[in-house]
């Protein structure tokens, strides 16, 4: 069935949340029932799961809770998911937190003394801890205790307090800015990496199986393709297509479908949305290609440089679109193919060595 978006009301404009986000958005409300819940409905991330498959076994053989985790990587690749796996499979409780809700020393005393025995404590965004804070976590995650000062002035008092023992699971998206002897006392760090197009495939059509969406095997390959190897961007691609496809083409989630539905959303054939192709043109435009500074590069641009850091950043360089340099960020020839702009320094149809470096 052919789709015509040309004439309808529907405005992509209109779509309020971006694809790409660095916090919590509505649609996080809905993933609980999209998250597995167990290591074998956890795809790809062979590295990370087959690690933890083991510290895992092996805590549970010697009755003691888990070494203290820090996952580190890009948002939304399933940090939080695996929390609750790594609490489902070891039968435990889990305490969710995050780095900028503990405020004070006496919050994270008080969330530490109400553990049980084994129990996590989640603990998301952990590099932004303040300092007061992290120092009641070094003993805590060294030996299960808190020291507590009761009182003020020469009369105080400092008490040593013992705790359950617990299981710390840290995450962030920027590991560099974690202090060394917080990041020091954590026995496992595990990287997540982006997925690939294959590995999201299979996330995509679990998810629609959840949904109950009919969708063909090329149908989520396409919005595989497009989702910046992130499974939370995938099951978000997800949901709009299948709005497309129910209101449009009969609730089917076809290429077709996800194609126009995800070029309508202005979403390019690998992932690439408004904000990457400024950040790529305006390097080639106003900076020769680069090296351009992050700072400078997301003043020209008007977005902020973490986000351009944190969230687009790591699928560019994947792509092999964009380089760091000491000297900032630069744009390779493939970039420049994509956008469908000639590579400087080449004449049309003369191979750039260029190239030959970035591919
Ligand atoms: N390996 C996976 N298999 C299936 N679904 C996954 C997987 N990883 C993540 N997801 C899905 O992707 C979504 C996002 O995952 P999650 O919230 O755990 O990411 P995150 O790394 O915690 O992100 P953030 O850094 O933004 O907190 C969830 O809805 C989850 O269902
Ligand atoms: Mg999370």
């Amino acid at each position: 069935m052919s789709i015509d978006f040309s004439n309808s009301d529907f405005d992509p404009q209109e779509m309020e949340e971006p694809l790409v986000t660095t916090s919590l958005t509505r649609e996080d409300e809905n993933e609980y029932s999209l998250r597995p819940k167990t290591l074998r409905e956890y795809i790809g991330q062979e590295k990370a799961k087959g690690n933890l498959e083991v510290f895992i076994q092996a805590a549970k053989m010697r009755r003691e809770p888990l070494d203290h985790v820090l996952l580190h990587g890009p948002p939304g690749l399933g940090k939080t998911t695996l929390s609750g796996i790594i609490a489902n499979e070891m039968g435990v409780n889990v305490r969710v937190t995050s780095g900028p809700a503990i405020e004070k020393a006496g919050d994270l005393a008080a969330l530490l003394t109400n553990l049980n025995e084994n129990d996590i404590l989640f603990v998301d965004e952990i590099h932004r801890l303040n300092r007061q804070v992290e120092e009641i976590l070094y003993p805590a995650m060294e030996d299960y205790v808190i020291d507590i000062i009761i009182g003020k002035g020469p009369s105080a008092n400092s008490v040593r307090l013992d705790l359950p023992k617990f299981t710390l699971i840290g995450a962030t998206t920027r590991a560099g800015q974690l202090s060394a002897p917080l990041r020091d006392r954590f026995g496992v760090t595990l990287r997540l990496e982006l997925y690939t197009p294959e590995e999201l495939a299979l996330i995509v059509k679990r998810s629609a199986d959840i949904l109950e969406v009919p969708i063909e095997d090329d149908g989520a390959m396409e919005i595989a393709r497009r989702s910046r190897g992130t499974p939370r961007i995938a099951n978000r691609m997800l949901r709009r297509v299948r709005d497309f496809a129910q209101v449009r083409a009969g609730g089917v989630i076809t290429k077709k479908v996800a194609d126009e539905a995800l070029t309508a959303l202005e979403i390019d054939y690998l992932g690439l949305d408004t904000i990457d192709h400024r950040m790529l043109r305006s390097i080639m435009e106003n900076y020769r290609g680069g090296p351009v500074g992050l700072d400078t590069l997301a003043a020209t641009i008007n977005e902020e440089a973490v986000t351009l850091e944190d969230v687009y950043e790591p699928y560019l360089m994947q792509l092999g679109f964009l380089t760091r340099t000491p000297r900032g960020r630069c744009v390779t020839a493939k970039a420049y193919q994509h956008l469908g702009l000639p590579v400087p320094g080449v004449t049309a149809g003369e191979s750039s060595g260029l190239d030959q470096l970035s591919l």
